[in-house]
């Protein structure tokens, strides 16, 4: 997702400095303007607003906190917006330690995936300092086609965590749904037409349905961190005493996907763990 964001803003005409922890996946950066920073602190020197997109809670927390990290390289006059999908708690931590040095911090999870990432056309959803979500406003226009400003942080996290175990739930759903039509002897391409005209038509089936339909899996948003927000959702679920029936059934098959080796494919591979659960 780094990728394609940092090459808007670079197409744009931000003057952009990147790092990543696997130093080669800059390269196509560096081809298309980029200065390479030696760290995450080095990137925040350099830059008036910082922007990190990782993996996880952990991951977030070390480029942020570790050696080298963003809080060596912010100061007063300065922002970090972090856009990866974290729990509310890691945000705050974060958001302590930055503003401990009197810069400033949005979150702003992303929904959208590959696709929406290359045509800058993400959905933000921020929350923290408001006067860094009006200095971010320019970038965030680049890299997205809609802005959402929370309130307080942790506010931007839970709207992520609840958008992606919706979409999660709806997922596991569907690849039970084309299974059983399977079972049925129905064609999986007619059910996903019947389904792309009816009143729960939706572009996610629409654009992974044939593929999954020829057991095509190709990676936009990686199974492992589908799997990731609904274990972060259902803590906070927990947290909130709010139960969860449907999404924690979700999430069970993709802790069986990943458990067979799918979590670096396209989350869409859930469908691989119904099929496993088929009986002979
Ligand atoms: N892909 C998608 O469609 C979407 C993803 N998201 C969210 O965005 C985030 C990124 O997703 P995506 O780009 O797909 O994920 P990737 O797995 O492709 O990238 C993860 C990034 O995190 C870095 N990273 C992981 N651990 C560490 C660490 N300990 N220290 C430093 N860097 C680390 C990786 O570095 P390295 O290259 O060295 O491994 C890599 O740059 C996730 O939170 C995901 O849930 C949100 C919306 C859509
Ligand atoms: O987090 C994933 C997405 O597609 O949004």
């Amino acid at each position: 997702m780094g990728v394609p964001m940092a090459l808007n803003l670079i197409k744009a005409g931000y003057k952009v400095v990147v790092w990543n922890r696997s130093a080669d996946k800059c390269e196509p950066l560096k081809a298309a303007g980029a200065t390479v920073a030696a760290s995450p602190a080095d990137v925040a020197r350099q830059s008036d607003i910082t922007f990190a997109m990782l993996s996880d809670p952990p991951a977030a927390v070390q480029v942020a906190t570790g050696p080298g990290g963003i809080v060596e390289g912010m100061s007063a006059g300065k922002g970090y917006v972090d856009v990866s999908t974290i729990d509310p708690a890691t945000a705050a931590a974060v958001a302590a330690a930055v503003r401990g040095t009197g810069a400033l911090y949005l979150e702003a999870p992303v929904s959208g995936s590959k696709g929406p990432a290359e045509q800058g056309a993400l959905i933000f959803l921020t929350a923290g300092d408001q006067a860094l979500y009006d200095a971010a406003a320019g970038p965030l226009d680049v890299m997205g086609k809609a802005s959402f400003f929370l309130g307080e942080v942790g506010a931007g996290a839970n709207m992520k965590l609840v958008v992606n175990a919706v979409m999660g739930a709806m997922m596991g759903a569907f690849a039970e749904g084309l299974s059983l039509a399977d079972r049925m002897g129905l064609q999986q391409q007619d059910v996903i037409d019947v389904v792309a005209l009816g009143a729960i038509a939706s572009p996610m089936f629409a654009l992974k349905g044939p593929a999954m339909a020829k057991g095509n899996y190709p990676t936009a948003f990686p199974l492992k961190h589908q799997q990731k927000d609904l274990r972060l959702a259902l803590a906070e679920a927990d947290a909130a005493a709010q139960p969860l029936a449907v999404i924690a059934a979700a999430n069970d098959l993709y802790v069986r996907a990943r458990q067979q080796g799918h979590g670096d494919a396209d989350f869409s591979a859930v469908l691989e763990a119904v099929k496993g659960q088929q009986q002979q």
